[in-house]
């Protein structure tokens, strides 16, 4: 079973695009949570241009009427960020290398061009109990550099393997994740998952072995648009084998 987080930045986009509180972010955690979702992922970028910080203030509150319900935020590790998670100390923290003119999160940390500032941000990180994880491309060599960060786990960049999948590059790009997911596990660290993940790929994806958690966003916030909330969560909780 692999645990599903639901990243809820494109609901914040929505709202923020009219300047009201519709749709209400809060309501719409409430809505997933009755659907038995069991992690909501934030991120909130330093141009704020959906999830904002004062959200994750609210959401923090709110989850913790809810004890069985994680929160995961994700973010480049300014000094903003760092103050913000040492503050509210969620489940897991996912260091994300962005800067404020990228479109999305489209690559994940060279981790040897920026070893010491991943360094000194891991050790700020060290004096709150949160999980922490580094958004890392399926390279060996990021991989090991993350293992020698004593990091808790590491969120596989998935974009290569959703552009890829059902094109002619799909069996070697499966090959290049598979062996990721394996050595991760070989050399002791836990494997998360994310980005352009999707009802189309989620359940090849998890075939190549053990993934603790994927958080997904974009493609389910597009799934409800079509399917509905309650039918979206229902049909990607049946692929992470959540369902009760
Ligand atoms: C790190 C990652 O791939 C996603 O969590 C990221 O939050 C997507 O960001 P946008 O929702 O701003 O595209
Ligand atoms: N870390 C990945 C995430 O939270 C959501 O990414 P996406 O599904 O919006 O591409």
């Amino acid at each position: 079973m692999t645990l599903l987080s639901i990243n809820v930045n494109k609901i914040a986009l929505l709202r923020n695009s009219r300047g009201t509180n519709h749709p209400n972010l809060a309501k719409f955690v409430l809505k997933l949570i009755d659907l038995g979702i069991n992690s909501i992922t934030v991120h909130p970028r330093e141009d704020e241009r959906h999830i904002r910080y004062n959200d994750v203030k609210e959401l923090h509150h709110l989850l913790s009427n809810y004890k069985d319900v994680e929160l995961n935020i994700e973010g480049y590790p300014s000094d903003r960020f760092l103050n913000l998670v040492s503050k509210y100390a969620p489940n897991q923290v996912t260091l994300v290398p962005d800067s404020i003119h990228q479109l999305t999160s489209d690559h994940g940390w060279e981790i040897a061009n920026d070893m010491n500032f991943l360094k000194s941000s891991v050790a700020r990180l060290r004096e709150i109990p949160s999980r922490i994880s580094l958004f890392c491309e399926p390279l060996t060599k990021d991989l090991l550099l993350a293992k020698e960060l004593n990091v808790d786990r590491v969120e596989i960049y998935t974009g290569k393997y959703a552009n890829d999948f059902g094109s002619e590059r799909e069996e070697e790009t499966t090959r290049t994740f598979e062996a990721s997911i394996s050595l991760l596990n070989s050399i002791g660290l836990k494997g998360n998952a994310g980005h352009d993940l999707s009802l189309e790929n989620l359940n090849s994806f998890l075939q190549l072995g053990v993934i603790e958690e994927v958080s997904i966003g974009h493609a389910f916030t597009e799934d409800c648009i079509y399917l509905g909330v309650d039918e979206a969560v229902r049909r990607y909780l049946e692929i992470t084998n959540q369902l009760a």
